[in-house]
C-alpha cells in the first residue's frame, strides 16, 4: 500500500501484453492499435507475444549463454571492452556503474557487424560523398565486434547473428505499428533504418544504424540482501528496446508515476518492449522512456540471464530532426508534470544537453559515463571530462 499525503493518481500496476498476430487480421488490427496507443501513452513498457521471432532462433542463442559466461577468465578478458573504442566486448562482474553504483552483473556487448568509419583528423579524406564529417568523435562508436574463437564456442557467432537479424526485422515491423498508432504514414521512420527509403539524394541518405545487443548474466546475490543488478535508469542506447528474459528468474521492475516498482516477470516466449531517451525526447515526453531496474537474484536463486536489443539510430541524427517527423497532436499528449519529474534516475535532461543535439554525442556521453576506463583510453581525458562534467 502507498501512503501519501497527495491524492494517489491512478496508474498502471501491471504491464500490458499485446498479441502481435492481431496485426495480420483486418478485424483485430484496430484493437491492437488501440492497445498499443494506451501502452505508449500511459505506460511506456509492454510485453509482446506472437512476435514472429522463431523459437529456434531464440533458443540457439540462449542455450549458449551459460557456456559463454563460463569461458576461462583469460578468454573473456581477451575480449575486454578496453580493446574496443566502440565499447563492444566483455565487461567483468560489477565493472559497470549506474548512478555511481556498481551493477552486479557481467556482460558482453555486441552490435550489428559494421566496419569502422571514424577518421583521424589528419589527411584530406575526412568525409564521405554526403559531406558527413567522420572525424567527429562519436563516429568512433561504430565498428566491429569482438568474437570468441569459433572452437571456443562453436556456433555462437552464427546464433547471435541470426538472433540479431530476426529481432532487427521485428523491430522494424513494430516501428510500422507505432507509426500507424501515431496516425502517420507507415514507413515514415524508414529513413532512420533503411537508407535511401525515401530519397535518392546522397546528402540526405542516412548511414544504416548499428543496433546493440547485450548478453547479461546476473549471478545470485552474495548475501540475503538483493543487490543492484542494474540501477534505476532510462535506456539511452537507442530508439526502442526489445528485451528477452531467459528462463524464469525474476528481477526486472518498472517505475510507475506513483513511485511504485511494478514487477515485470519473465513470460515465456515474450519480448518486453520499452522506449529509449531519444523516443521520449522526440515525442516531447508523450511517450516516456520509463524508468526500470533489475534486482540481483536472491542468494539461493539460479543466475538470471537476459538479452536486451537496443534498436540503433543514425548517430548524426538530431533530436530536432526526429521531432519534425512526429505530429504535434502526438507530442501534445504529454501528461503535465511528468517530463521534468525527478525520478532519481538518468533522466532526459541529462540526455538533452544544451551543448549538443546529435544522438551520437548523447550516446558517447552515456558510454563514457558507464565505462570511464574505456572512455579515457580511447577518447582521452579532455573529452571524458567534457562529457562527464
Ligand atoms: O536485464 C534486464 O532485464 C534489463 C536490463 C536493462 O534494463 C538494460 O540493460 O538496459
Ligand atoms: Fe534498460
Amino acid at each position: 500500500m502507498i501512503i501519501s499525503t497527495a491524492a494517489t493518481r491512478e496508474d498502471f500496476v501491471s504491464l500490458p501484453i499485446l498479441d502481435l498476430s492481431g496485426a495480420d487480421s483486418p478485424t483485430e488490427r484496430g484493437v491492437l492499435l488501440r492497445q498499443l496507443r494506451s501502452a505508449l501513452f500511459n505506460v511506456g513498457f509492454l510485453y509482446i507475444t506472437d512476435h514472429g521471432v522463431p523459437t529456434s532462433v531464440i533458443s540457439s542463442l540462449t542455450a549458449k549463454l551459460p557456456a559463454l559466461f563460463d569461458l576461462p577468465n583469460d578468454v573473456k578478458n581477451g575480449l575486454s571492452k578496453l580493446n574496443s573504442p566502440h565499447f563492444l566486448g566483455y565487461s567483468g562482474f560489477a565493472e559497470e556503474t549506474t548512478l555511481g553504483k556498481q551493477d552486479l552483473r557481467e556482460q558482453f556487448d555486441y552490435a550489428t557487424e559494421l566496419p569502422v568509419v571514424f577518421r583521424e583528423q589528419k589527411g584530406s579524406d575526412r568525409s564521405d560523398r554526403s559531406g558527413r564529417d567522420f572525424t567527429k568523435p562519436y563516429w568512433r562508436l561504430r565498428g566491429p565486434n569482438q568474437w570468441p574463437a569459433e572452437d571456443m564456442l562453436p556456433g555462437f557467432r552464427q546464433a547471435l547473428t541470426d538472433y540479431h537479424d530476426a529481432v532487427q526485422s521485428l523491430s522494424y515491423r513494430f516501428v510500422h505499428l507505432i507509426e500507424e498508432a501515431f496516425g502517420i504514414p507507415i514507413g515514415t521512420f524508414d529513413d532512420f533504418f533503411l537508407p535511401g527509403a525515401h530519397s535518392a539524394d546522397v546528402a540526405a541518405v542516412r548511414m544504416p544504424p548499428q543496433h546493440r545487443i547485450k548478453l547479461i548474466k546476473y549471478p545470485p546475490s552474495s548475501s540475503e540482501h538483493r543487490g543492484q543488478g542494474v540501477g534505476a535508469h532510462k535506456d539511452s542506447s537507442g530508439w526502442l528496446t526489445f528485451l528477452y528474459q531467459v528462463g524464469d528468474e525474476q528481477g526486472l521492475e518498472v517505475l510507475n508515476r506513483n513511485g511504485e516498482w511494478i514487477a515485470a516477470p519473465p513470460i515465456a516466449g515474450t519480448f518486453v518492449v520499452n522506449f529509449g531517451n531519444a523516443f521520449e525526447a522526440a515525442t516531447e515526453g508523450a511517450v516516456k522512456a520509463t524508468v526500470h531496474r533489475v534486482l540481483a537474484p536472491t542468494s539461493t536463486s539460479n543466475p538470471r540471464y537476459s538479452i536486451p536489443f537496443f534498436q540503433g539510430l543514425p548517430l548524426d541524427l538530431t533530436v530536432s530532426e526526429i521531432r519534425s517527423y512526429i505530429p504535434r497532436a502526438v507530442r501534445s499528449l504529454r501528461k503535465q508534470d511528468e517530463y521534468t519529474t525527478n525520478t532519481n534516475a538518468d533522466n532526459v535532461s541529462a540526455f538533452l544537453d544544451p551543448r549538443w543535439d546529435s544522438l551520437g554525442e548523447s550516446q558517447l556521453r552515456k558510454w563514457i559515463s558507464s565505462h570511464g576506463d574505456v572512455g579515457r583510453k580511447w577518447y582521452g581525458d579532455p573529452l571524458v571530462d567534457f562529457y562527464t562534467s
